[in-house]
């Protein structure tokens, strides 16, 4: 039997009016949620998805300001740039999107983002804040397939979830807000040994890679909810880190790309800047 499709697109739609209704509401009582969006050179995925991001924004009601720096942009002046936007009160979320050029240093650039306007959560003290289980904000993506599996009744208790990639924005995370609703989990890297082993045990197959197509139908335990992070362009394609049609005759449930957690990671953007203009009342 074929797996089930959990579609982002369809949930995203959702959570998306309510956020609308929020937004409408908190522009109201004259606190319009402004997303500052800072895109520094000219790598075309990056391109797309903030095109994507400032579109959901201005869709959602927010004002959304979006700043387009030149590849070879100094260090100081996209600190500047953030500084400048952490001082505007218009402003409740800064985002800058990764990767940066590689002559500029992201911690730095992260670090420079006030903590309280954070909306990616990837500051320092909101890693930490995260690790406490009490969170200002929750990466995006993370965010976004723990809404997925909640939505679609997913029981987590008790559950062998395996996360596969443990980069500092979608495994690491990820991991953690897993552990804080009850699944047992296994946070596999690029050394792990006997990969297979550890997918067939999973009820929750979480890949976060970035390797077109490398975990197959017989790497998963038949009924598995499979959750595809990953994003690839293959011939022009898009596709995942999961071989979607061997997958899918395993799976109970199963992520598309795209259409999965691509709208999701957008969506709570949005759902954190909601929240950022909350806690600034
Ligand atoms: N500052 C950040 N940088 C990056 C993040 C992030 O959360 N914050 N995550 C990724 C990329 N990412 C968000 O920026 C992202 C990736 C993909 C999508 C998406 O909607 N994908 C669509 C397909 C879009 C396409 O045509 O390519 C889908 O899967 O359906 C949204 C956001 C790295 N950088």
């Amino acid at each position: 039997m074929s797996a089930q499709i959990i579609s982002g697109t369809e949930l995203a739609a959702s959570i998306r009016e309510t956020i609308a209704t929020r937004a409408a509401e908190l522009t109201t009582l004259g606190h319009k949620p402004g997303l500052a969006v800072v895109l520094v050179g000219d790598d075309p995925a990056s391109r797309v998805y903030v095109r994507n991001k400032v579109s959901a924004c201005e869709k959602a009601g927010f004002k959304s300001v979006m700043y387009e720096m030149p590849e070879n942009t100094s260090q100081d002046a996209l600190v500047g740039l953030v500084q400048q936007l952490n001082a505007d009160p218009s402003i409740h979320g800064i985002l800058v999107q990764l990767p940066l050029p590689k002559h500029l240093d992201s911690h730095v650039v992260i670090e420079t983002i006030s903590a309280a306007k954070d909306v990616d959560g990837f500051h320092i003290s909101n890693a930490g804040l995260l690790m406490t289980g009490k969170p200002l904000f929750r990466p995006c993506t993370p965010y976004g397939v723990m809404k997925m599996l909640e939505l679609t009744g997913i029981e987590l208790r008790g559950a062998e979830a395996v996360v596969i990639g443990a980069s500092n924005i979608v495994g690491k995370p990820q991991a953690m807000l897993l552990l804080q609703q009850g699944a047992t989990v296994t946070l596999c890297n690029s050394k792990t040994k006997d990969l297979k082993s550890h997918c067939q045990r999973a009820d929750i197959l979480v890949v976060a890679v970035g390797r077109p197509n490398m975990i197959t139908g017989d790497m998963i335990k038949p009924g598995a909810v499979v959750i595809d992070v990953g994003i690839n362009r293959v011939d022009g394609k898009l596709c995942g880190d999961v071989d979607f049609d061997s997958a899918k005759e395993v799976a109970g449930w199963i992520t598309p790309v795209p259409g999965g957690v691509g709208p999701m990671t957008i969506t709570m953007l949005l759902q954190n800047t909601i929240e950022a203009v909350e806690r600034s009342l």
